[in-house]
């Protein structure tokens, strides 16, 4: 992989470590030293353009290594360059490893839990036209002797079949440890540990055992006292979790109350304690009075559109049966409920509070509710939420309903101090 900078004057070691600061390495003395930040960035490209080769390789929607990334963990890459293209001109890269630590938790061989915190093997690169030559058993050997650990003591990070068969051949890992995160390990990661007393769900269960066995746990750092049992959940997040496209529930649901200013703080991106690999933090319930003005404003939700224009007898029917029905019962047959009685007046005394209402004050408000009230005379009827939604028939209060008027909404706020005028 060749760079239009001089990359053999930039990493004068075969290979070169960097952390989180991306410090270009000392030169060889003798050549010219440009600035640092210019060097700096020349680091950065390496890494992002490695990144991006990594990630095509991988088959991977994005990079999971760049510069940005690089600084804003405490991951180490370890980069191999090709010495033998010195001659050729400005040096070539052959690939990288990156490493990290990374709090898991981890079953072992008796599916209890454990809370570790292992070496990682997070991303693994050799360009195509090098692979198979040894070079990525030279770097990963490397990293082997300068971090001070066994292979089977490594905890790898969704591994690939290549790096599968890597691991086997070069160090004989096969027999992997079952697990519910996307991490493997292999037998041999829980050996010549101490276990602690009563962490593990197993430990809790088997306590006679518990006492005896050795403790599984991972190498190398010192971790924050045990929890109990019941706050350790089973996965840790992938440094590749982000990759994931998070799903979000169907409109209106998905409505997000607006927010003045972004968060100070966005939550960490790699930490895995407490977080779910399948989703990122979930919205605040959604305030009652943005439900509402969803509810009466937005359009259908796909799905919606879909049933009504894929069901040949429903749309139609489902407009003929809301067209005969009484003014405001179309939007109480599609809209939320909840059960328990909240007002006694019938639908009709709904109507009739809001034929007065409409009269008073209230005019955004009470104009909205007489587009809702009256839809059942239109011809295209209004769109709110899907048909499906019905709302029951009687011992229900329901927001769409002609009781749901503006004075309601009105009362319903002002009880609520919620009113934003
Ligand atoms: C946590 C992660 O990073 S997962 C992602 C790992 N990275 C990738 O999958 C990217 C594409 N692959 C690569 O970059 C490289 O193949 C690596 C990094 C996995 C291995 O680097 P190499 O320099 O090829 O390894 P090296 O030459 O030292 O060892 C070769 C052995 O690796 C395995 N291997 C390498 N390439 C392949 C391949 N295409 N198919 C099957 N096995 C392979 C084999 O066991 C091979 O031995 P063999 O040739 O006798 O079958």
């Amino acid at each position: 992989m060749e760079f239009p900078f001089d990359v053999d004057a930039l990493l004068p070691e075969r290979i070169t470590v960097l952390d989180q600061h991306l410090r270009p390495p000392a030169r060889r003395p003798g050549t010219t030293t440009p600035a640092r930040v210019d060097l700096q960035q020349q680091i950065m490209t390496i890494v992002d353009e490695l990144g991006k080769a990594s990630a095509k390789a991988q088959h991977l929607p994005a990079p999971i290594t760049s510069a940005s990334r690089m600084q804003s963990n405490r991951h180490v890459m370890y980069i191999l360059k090709d010495t033998s293209a010195r001659m050729a001109g400005k040096g070539a890269i052959v690939g990288f490893l990156k490493v990290g630590y990374k709090k898991l938790f981890v079953l072992d061989d008796r599916e209890a839990h454990n809370e570790v915190e292992p070496l990682c093997i997070l991303d693994f690169y050799i360009h195509e036209s090098l692979q198979r030559h040894g070079h990525g058993r030279e770097l990963f050997q490397y990293m082997l002797q300068k971090e001070r650990v066994e292979p089977h003591q490594l905890a790898i990070d969704r591994p690939s079949q290549k790096l599968l068969k890597f691991l086997n051949k070069h160090y004989s890992l096969e027999t992997t440890v079952p697990q519910v995160n996307n991490f493997v390990i292999f037998e041999g990661f829980f050996a010549h540990q101490h276990r602690p007393p009563a962490t593990s769900l197993r430990a809790t269960r088997h306590s006679c055992a518990a006492a005896v066995d050795p403790m599984p746990a991972a190498p190398a750092r010192k971790l924050p006292p045990k929890r109990a049992e019941g706050d350790i959940k089973p996965y840790s997040s992938s440094d590749r979790e982000f990759l994931k496209v998070a799903v979000e529930p169907p409109w209106p649901l998905n409505r997000a109350p607006r927010r003045a200013t972004p968060p100070a703080h966005p939550p960490p991106r790699s930490s895995s304690l407490g977080n779910s690999p399948e989703r990122g933090p979930l919205r605040p319930f959604v305030p009652e009075q943005e439900l509402l003005r969803s509810l009466r404003l937005c359009p259908p939700h796909p799905t919606a559109r879909l049933l009504l224009a894929t069901d040949p007898g429903g749309s139609p029917a489902q407009r003929r049966r809301t067209s005969r029905t009484p003014p405001g019962l179309v939007a109480q047959s599609c809209s939320y409920s909840r059960h328990g009685r909240l007002n006694s007046s019938s639908p009709n005394t709904g109507n009739q509070e809001l034929k007065q209402g409409e009269q008073e004050t209230e005019n955004r408000s009470a104009s909205e509710e007489q587009v809702l009230s009256q839809h059942g005379s239109r011809q295209e009827p209004m769109h709110t939420v899907p048909p499906q939604a019905q709302a029951p028939p009687a011992q229900s209060w329901t927001m769409g309903g002609d009781m749901f008027n503006a004075r309601f909404i009105r009362n319903l706020q002002e009880r609520r101090s919620t009113r934003p005028w």
